[in-house]
């Protein structure tokens, strides 16, 4: 715990030091931001340190120009600037979503505006936001084959799901689509699966958590904010902020927990994800991130012990008791989830009345303990394997593909590298800790 903690310091130290070493170049003087700041003036947004900048280890940030104070608004965005389901209700497409034979998701509501509007360009009241959102995304939704295939297997299959989450989206909706075209000016190929995969991935990575009245004409949960100008702010998983809607002062809020210096970048935390969410809902990794483990798949599992004999009745006993969800190792060792999974596979069918006592934590004996420990380093060999392997196919890939796979590919890399840092560091952590001790009698069964 206490060497965890001096860990976290010395990383937060570093990066402090690295941030203060960054490169950034202002993006405000530029005609795009001078008009959005302006039409959030005219919203009511206030004058605001913050700015938009050039970051070269981050991409496009804000950073401020004046210390922002521990528990100090970092910004406070005010409700007429942000599109929510009401802006679209309200709006020339509400009759349509209304009149239409199916009630719609929030989701798709705002992504179906988000294209109507950039399909409008100058004429539409959003232009100046539209214009500075990315014009493209490297979330899943938008890889190639090669880039799904040298990922890690479990997100490899959310990744697929991902994919085709939005082709559904697409293609479940046509003739709702094609029922817009009497609102469109030029109405072909306008909500086309590009044009909606671009709105979808702006929503997912973009918006802020709101949560909004039912609404009669809308199907499930409506929890979307798009909030201008605010998502820009990219995230840290060592900031802590506070962020919610104020239905007071009737403006979205975020509040600074520990400062910010002046001339720095300031950052919110999406939440305390992993470099796995964050591939997978926001399209980045980050390094140095505290939540980061590798995750051991059911069937890596099953290859392992692949001779145990009453593996498929242990594996059934597993996941009738959810214990073959989020096993984990990271540079600190197998997570606990893990290690008590393992310690009722270590358990022969002779011993079944053991097996819920393994499940609530009982430890056993030495022997199927360092059993544990030992499936453990072969899981990692393995894993080790497969990261070693996929790190060569992205050098071999990046030689010869071009931008944009060339981005989704270096942000993959990033994910495959720290998995193998983690596989090594968890292979030691075990070393250190576990094999000093092991018994001369052969543990392994
Ligand atoms: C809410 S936006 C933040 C602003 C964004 N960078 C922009 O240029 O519009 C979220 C996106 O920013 C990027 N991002 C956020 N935090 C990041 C970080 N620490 N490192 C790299 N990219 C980050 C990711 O692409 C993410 O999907």
């Amino acid at each position: 715990m206490g060497g965890h903690s001096r860990r976290v310091g010395r990383a937060a130290r570093k990066r402090r030091q690295k941030q203060e070493n960054m490169h950034s170049v202002s993006l405000s003087p530029q005609q795009q931001y001078v008009r959005l700041i302006k039409f959030l003036h005219q919203r009511g947004f206030p004058s605001s340190p913050l700015q938009p900048t050039l970051f070269s280890d981050t991409g496009r940030g804000l950073k401020t120009l004046q210390t922002i104070q521990p528990g100090e608004m970092i910004i406070s965005l005010p409700e007429s600037c942000l599109i929510t389901t009401s802006t679209v209700l309200d709006s020339y497409l509400g009759p349509y979503i209304k009149s239409w034979s199916r009630r719609l998701s929030p989701l798709l509501v705002l992504c179906v505006f988000l294209v109507c509007e950039r399909h409008r360009g100058e004429a539409s009241d959003w232009f100046p936001y539209i214009d500075v959102l990315p014009c493209t995304y490297t979330c899943p939704a938008y890889f190639s084959d090669d880039v799904i295939d040298v990922l890690p297997a479990d997100v490899r299959r959310q990744a697929m799901d991902q994919r085709e989450a939005v082709l559904q989206l697409h293609s479940s909706n046509e003739d709702f689509f094609r029922s817009l075209q009497p609102a469109l000016s030029q109405p072909t190929d306008v909500l086309t699966y590009e044009a909606l995969r671009w709105a979808w991935c702006s929503v997912n990575t973009r918006s802020v958590f709101m949560s909004r009245p039912p609404n009669h004409f809308l199907s499930g949960q409506d929890n979307y904010a798009l909030a201008p100008f605010l998502d820009l702010l990219n995230h840290r998983p060592d900031v802590q902020v506070k962020a919610s809607f104020n239905s007071q002062s009737r403006c979205y809020e975020v509040r600074s927990v520990d400062g910010t210096k002046r001339y720095q970048q300031v950052f919110i935390n999406y939440g305390s994800h992993d470099n796995q969410r964050l591939l997978l809902e926001y399209g980045f990794v980050t390094m140095d991130n505290p939540h980061s483990v590798v995750y051991v798949e059911k069937d890596l599992l099953c290859d392992v012990l692949k001779g145990d004999k009453s593996l498929d009745q242990k594996m059934k006993f597993l996941r009738e008791h959810d214990f073959l969800q989020n096993l984990t190792v990271s540079r600190e060792g197998p997570s606990w989830r893990l290690m008590t999974a393992l310690r009722l596979l270590s358990l022969p069918q002779t011993l079944y009345h053991l097996w819920k006592a393994a499940l609530l934590g009982q430890a056993l004996c030495e022997n199927l303990e360092q059993w544990g420990v030992e499936t453990v380093m072969a899981l990692c060999w393995r894993l080790q394997r497969e990261s070693q392997t996929a790190l060569e196919k992205i050098t071999h890939l990046l030689q010869q593909c071009e931008q944009p796979i060339r981005d989704q590919l270096e942000m993959v890399r990033s994910l495959r590298q720290e998995e193998s840092w983690i596989l090594e560091g968890c292979f030691k952590t075990l070393e250190d800790n576990f094999l000093s001790s092991r018994p001369n009698d052969g543990a392994m069964r």
